[in-house]
């Protein structure tokens, strides 16, 4: 759609002009500093430019396959742009780039069939290949030669990856893998792009040499040909049908009929098989080959933070202009943004979407660290790495989805059109919730490291830093309520100590009444999960704390004030959210819970005259935010009418069914 010049609606320019600090200062600290900020600006204008986002329908009205046709034709030429322009412009060739990410949603209202291909296919090639076979494939890849997707998820599993059921069985003979479905459930279901978009996949197979099964393998399969892109023989594929969101990414299943693929296809950065058939395991860790999923999880963080940030600029911007109700008789009525409850159901929004682009780049930078660790050879940080982006995952996708459908009930009816985009959004990240790792699935992950960890700080050894409070607990320091942000923290981490301890006592208890350590566990998950919540809440309020300290150093005062407004905010929603686990584990009273109440009623003040400048400083361009509601100029009952004229079920002024059914029946002769 051509977005319409309005002038800025009245309500927004005041609401812009109460701001107090300099909005270009906020958007260079989340790009990373002000040549970032013009380096993605120059992208942004560069695809806005090229006509790609343009539908001649709204995409919102076109039939699943003119979705699945519109996303393919966009994908194809913002690859292409991609390997041109965006790349002089960048210098980089990666799918890494922050501003590549955020531009691709000018195109996408709901996502790139191609996604699976720069988010999994090519992060395993370049993960899990050896250089030989890196060298054959990535800058295939790259060049989008071959298109490919990540098929892992079965039919009859998903979470359970050990449980997987397709077999990749080695023939020594021809120097092949046989791979085979050989059940219902074995068919791979749901990865993206796989039901019509892509040639070639990265499956997850159990992997037999010599009679013996040695768990599941990696292998790159062609599943299609190259230029008539029929299925290959031996290989049954297609779309796996209407989902709540994901609708142009065309998820697939597939099914092997004793499909052969070349050994060398088996991907050996960590595991070999000989062509004698021998089996080489992993010299390092055994969990190499979820590297993908982990990389993910971590980009996953960024997503929640991202499309939040979308939402919660939407509904501020909504609340600025949309006018209801009266607050005493007579007085005209009062922008929505003014109601406190309002307030309460957004500001969170913005300090969570501050607190979670924090940790996402916290945590980016973390598992940098980690990959450079293990390119020396050493795997010994990888354990708190996948405890960390597993609780963060799980955590900050449930949050963000969970404050999208806030900002969506913050919207009033009108937040219940698609043109809103808030429905997109949320189907959006409500998946992410579950994919790469269901939220429960992930706590109880992060579980089991914080259990060993107890036991290791038991055993008097020295523990990774994000669990260190776990020593500070054992040691017998007790908790001193401080309202400040360090004070506030160690009691969000007293808490963690003291549920994990719960949950050690648990079990240990369940196992002296004679129940085995699995049967123990498991009556003790549902506290684990807990456990393992709890502990993410304190490494997320400890991160963002941290990290808007050490990036508001050289800030203006103004900018420090504010940026730190939303931090006390978020501790204090935080705080206020979870008085009873603190009244349990801290030494928090009643009089410091009224004084946090206050304090936090107070704070909703305070940021009220900079709500609309903050979400401006998402710095997010109407074309990203595809907004009846949310664009910067607020004219949001303009756009509503004419994207409602706009509708194809107004093309005609009377719909054929009226002469085919309901004059019938009208007229008795149905
Ligand atoms: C145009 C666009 C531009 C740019 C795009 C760029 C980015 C895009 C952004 C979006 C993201 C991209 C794509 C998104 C779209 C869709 C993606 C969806 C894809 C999928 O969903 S793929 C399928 C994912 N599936 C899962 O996640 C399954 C979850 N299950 C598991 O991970 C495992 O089964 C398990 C961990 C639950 C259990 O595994 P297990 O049984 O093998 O292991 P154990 O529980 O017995 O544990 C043993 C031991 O191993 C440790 N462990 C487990 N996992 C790991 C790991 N990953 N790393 C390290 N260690 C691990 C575990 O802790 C145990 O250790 P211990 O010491 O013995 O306790
Ligand atoms: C939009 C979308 C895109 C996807 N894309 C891909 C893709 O590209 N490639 C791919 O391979 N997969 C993909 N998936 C699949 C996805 O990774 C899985 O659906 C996900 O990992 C959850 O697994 P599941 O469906 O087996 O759920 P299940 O494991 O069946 O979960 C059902 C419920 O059981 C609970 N449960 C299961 N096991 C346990 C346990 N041990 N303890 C306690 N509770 C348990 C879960 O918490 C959950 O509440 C996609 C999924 C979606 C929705």
């Amino acid at each position: 759609m051509v977005l319409k010049k309005y002038n800025i609606n009245p309500d927004l320019a005041l609401e812009r002009q109460k701001c107090t600090f300099d909005i270009e200062e906020i958007i260079n600290i989340f790009d990373g500093g002000k040549e970032k900020t013009s380096q993605r600006r120059k992208i942004e204008d560069v695809v806005l430019k090229s006509g790609l986002c343009h539908d001649d329908v709204p995409e919102e009205c076109m039939s699943l396959k003119e979705r699945y046709e519109n996303a393919v034709r966009k994908s194809c030429f913002f690859s292409k742009l991609m390997k041109t322009e965006l790349q002089e412009i960048t210098g980089i060739e990666d799918f890494e780039t922050p501003a590549i990410r955020r531009i691709a949603d000018a195109l996408f209202k709901d996502i790139s069939p191609f996604l699976l291909h720069l988010g999994m296919f090519v992060p395993t090639i370049i993960g899990q290949c050896t250089s030989e076979q890196l060298m054959i494939w990535l800058p295939k890849a790259l060049d989008l030669q071959i298109i490919g997707g990540y098929a892992q998820t079965e039919l009859g599993h998903g979470t359970f990856i050990r449980g997987l059921e397709t077999t990749a069985t080695y023939d020594a003979d021809t120097e092949e893998f046989v791979l085979h479905t050989p059940t219902l459930t074995a068919h791979k279901w749901w990865a993206g792009g796989l039901g019509k978009t892509i040639n070639h996949c990265i499956v997850v197979a159990q992997l037999y040499t010599k009679g013996v099964c040695y768990g599941t393998h990696l292998f790159m399969v062609q599943i299609r040909d190259l230029d008539t892109h029929m299925p290959l023989p031996g290989i049954k594929v297609g779309e796996i049908g209407p989902r709540m969101g994901f609708s142009s990414a065309d998820n697939g299943f597939l099914g092997f009929n004793n499909f052969r693929i070349p050994r060398n296809n088996m991907l050996m950065k960590h595991a070999q098989v000989q062509k004698d058939g021998t089996y080489v395991k992993p010299a390092r860790h055994g969990k190499l080959t979820y590297q993908t999923m982990v990389f993910v999880r971590v980009t996953l963080v960024n997503e929640a933070a991202f499309n939040l940030s979308k939402a919660v600029t939407i509904a501020v911007r909504y609340s600025a202009v949309r006018r209801q109700s009266e607050m005493r008789p007579n007085e005209p009525e009062p922008q929505i943004l003014d109601y406190p409850t309002q307030q309460h159901k957004l500001f969170i929004g913005i300090a969570t979407a501050h607190a979670f682009q924090l940790t996402a780049n916290w945590l980016w930078n973390t598992f940098k660290s980690v990959l450079s660790d293990m390119k020396k050879g050493d795997v010994g940080t990888l354990p708190e790495l996948h405890a960390l982006s597993s609780c963060l995952k799980a955590v900050c996708t449930s949050d963000a989805a969970l404050l999208i459908e806030q900002c969506r009930y913050a919207c009033g009816g009108h937040g219940y059109m698609l043109s809103s985009n808030l429905p997109y959004i949320y189907s959006f990240v409500a998946a992410t919730r579950t994919y790469e790792g269901d939220y429960t699935i992930l706590l109880l992950q992060t579980a089991r490291f914080l259990v060993k960890a107890w036991e290791q700080a038991e055993a008097g050894k020295t523990v990774t830093p994000t669990v260190s409070y776990i020593s500070r607990s054992l040691k017998g320091e007790k908790n001193s309520w401080r309202s400040t942000d360090e004070g506030i923290i160690k009691s969000f981490q007293a808490v963690a100590a003291g549920k994990i301890a719960l949950c050690v006592k648990s079990i240990r208890d369940r196992m002296k009444s004679g129940l085995d350590y699995e049967d123990a566990w498991l009556l003790t998950t549902v506290q684990l999960v807990d456990a393992a919540e709890a502990h993410c809440r304190s490494v997320i309020l400890e991160t963002y704390c941290n990290e808007v300290r050490r990036l508001t150093k050289s800030s203006s005062d103004n900018v420090k004030i504010v940026m730190h407004q939303l931090v006390t905010l978020y501790l204090s929603y935080w705080t206020l959210q979870r008085t009873g686990d603190l009244l349990r584990y801290s030494s928090i009273s009643e009089k410091d819970i009224d004084f946090m109440q206050r304090q936090y009623e107070e704070l909703l003040q305070h940021i009220r005259p900079n709500a609309v400048a903050l979400v401006d400083a998402f710095d997010l361009r109407d074309e990203i935010l595809h907004s009846s509601l949310g664009a910067y100029d607020g004219r949001v009952y303009e756009r509503l009418m004419e994207q409602a004229e706009n509708n194809p079920m107004n093309a005609e002024p009377v719909n054929q069914s009226f002469h085919k059914y309901i004059k019938p029946l009208l007229q008795g002769k149905l």
